[in-house]
């Protein structure tokens, strides 16, 4: 076995999504989305709406809160910055990693590879989330959504986090939970592996095409560096 390979069908460096594959991170966004509601007198929202609509980023998530509950757009920015505030409080009080997943990270982390962590969650709230629940130590790079142009499902968040990690997009995989994923990974030229117990727009995610599909982060198939 050759490490060092440069074939392009093994991964050389990582990449792993945060919110729906690392953490279960549903209870803090609908604790903060409420208590934003709350203070502005409207309807507060469900679960279920929260997980349809999260990965995307949390300006889409707030506009979108607002419309599902009948509010006026022009509340966006009084919204935007309680939530600011609420989430800086609550961010990981109410939030879990997934069953599997520091298995598996240690796993990826034993090929001394490069790894970085890219989600469109705001770069602090990751950075701080990453840290609380001891997650931080795996990534040599921590990408949030506000650090770049655009985000996923834009590839030009994969792009820029393959040329900080200094590998090729077509040997960095993408490890994520939703098509918002695996359309960045895609159009960016890297493989994709996707989770199966994270948020996927209300969507199944098998429908989504992937190298591999998998049920926990610690069943993925390293075999190609056999
Ligand atoms: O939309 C968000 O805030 C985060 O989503 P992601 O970590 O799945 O990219
Ligand atoms: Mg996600």
């Amino acid at each position: 076995m050759n490490l060092t390979s440069q074939n392009p069908d093994q991964p050389q460096a990582f990449i792993v999504d945060l919110d729906g594959t690392m953490v279960d991170t549903l209870g803090d966004f609908v604790a903060v989305l409420n208590r934003v509601l709350q203070d502005l007198a409207l309807p507060v929202v469900g679960r279920d709406f929260v997980e349809r609509t999260v990965g995307q980023g949390s300006e889409h998530l707030i506009r979108s809160t607002l419309a599902h509950v009948g509010a006026e757009p022009q509340l966006y920015e009084d919204a935007w910055a309680r939530y600011q505030a609420h989430y800086t409080v609550l961010n990981g009080q109410h939030s879990e990693v997934f069953p599997g997943v520091v298995e598996g990270l240690e796993r990826l982390s034993a090929l001394g590879r490069p790894m970085a962590c890219l989600t469109n969650k705001p770069a602090a709230f990751a950075r701080d989330l990453l840290a609380k629940k001891d997650l931080a130590k795996y990534f040599d790079k921590v990408f949030g959504g506000d650090d770049f142009a655009r985000k996923k499902p834009d590839p030009l968040p994969l792009l820029k986090t393959c040329e900080a990690l200094g590998t090729a997009p077509a040997a960095t995989w993408m490890i994520g939970d939703s098509s918002n994923d695996a359309r960045a990974a895609t159009a960016a030229g890297c493989p994709v592996v996707l989770v199966r117990y994270g948020y996927n727009h209300g969507e199944p995610i098998d429908a989504v095409p992937a190298l591999q599909h998998l049920d926990r982060l610690d069943a993925i198939d390293l075999s190609a560096w056999a």
